[in-house]
């Protein structure tokens, strides 16, 4: 085993990766290492679940004082990986999770090799408009992924596993195979 594994969630924006990241992650007992972002939060996110929110000048400090391992600037907001919260539990001896866009999940992959899993998950344009208007995310939001859609799907031909996120229960199913098919 090459482990402990970094299961990087990747993929096309509005695809479902944290949704199923986060439900994956609590029925295997994977950590999720959260990401630092200037981005507020939305009405729908609670504090601290899928990141750590922080204002600009925190980040600018944390990303000065070296405390980033990775960093990213999307649609103007900050988004960066404090090293510690990976290598603490990668020395510990535990596999963990992150949802990173593809420049991140191409980073990780060249500094940590075999431990590395990528998952790319994707969905139809279409269905990504369906799920966030159902959602009530603004359409600012929304035109930003779509926006990104066509270099987002790329990636997929790089990464290890590639999963359609239609039915929640089948997918979670082919994730959950994918995973272990390493530990
Ligand atoms: N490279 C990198 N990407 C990140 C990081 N944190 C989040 N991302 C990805 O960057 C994008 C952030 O866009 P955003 O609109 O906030 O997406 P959302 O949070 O997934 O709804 C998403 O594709 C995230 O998966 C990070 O620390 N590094
Ligand atoms: N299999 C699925 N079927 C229906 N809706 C889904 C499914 N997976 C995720 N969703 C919904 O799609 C929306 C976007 O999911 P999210 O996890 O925020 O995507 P991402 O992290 O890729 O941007 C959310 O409202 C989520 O509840």
């Amino acid at each position: 085993m090459a482990g402990p594994y970094i299961f990087i969630f990747t993929g096309t924006s509005g695809s479902g990766r944290k949704t199923m990241a986060h439900r994956i992650g609590k029925e295997l007992g994977i950590k999720h290492v959260s990401s630092y972002t200037t981005r507020p939060p939305r009405d729908s996110e609670p504090p601290d679940r899928d990141y750590h929110y922080i204002d600009q000048e925190r980040f600018d400090r944390m990303n000065t004082s070296g405390d980033f391992i990775e960093t990213a600037l999307i649609h103007k907001h900050h988004y960066g990986i404090r090293t510690h919260e990976l290598t603490d539990p990668l020395s510990e001896g535990k596999h963990v999770y992150m949802i990173l866009n593809s420049d991140g999940a191409s980073l990780m992959k060249k500094l940590y090799g075999e431990q590395v899993v990528r998952l790319f998950l994707y969905v139809e344009k279409r269905t990504v408009i369906e799920r966030l208007e159902a959602k009530g995310l603004p359409a600012e939001v929304i035109n930003n992924y779509i926006s990104i859609y066509t270099d987002e799907v790329v990636y997929r031909k790089q990464c290890e596993h590639v999963l359609e996120n239609l039915d929640l229960n089948r997918t979670m199913m082919k994730i959950r195979e994918a995973i272990q098919s390493h530990l």
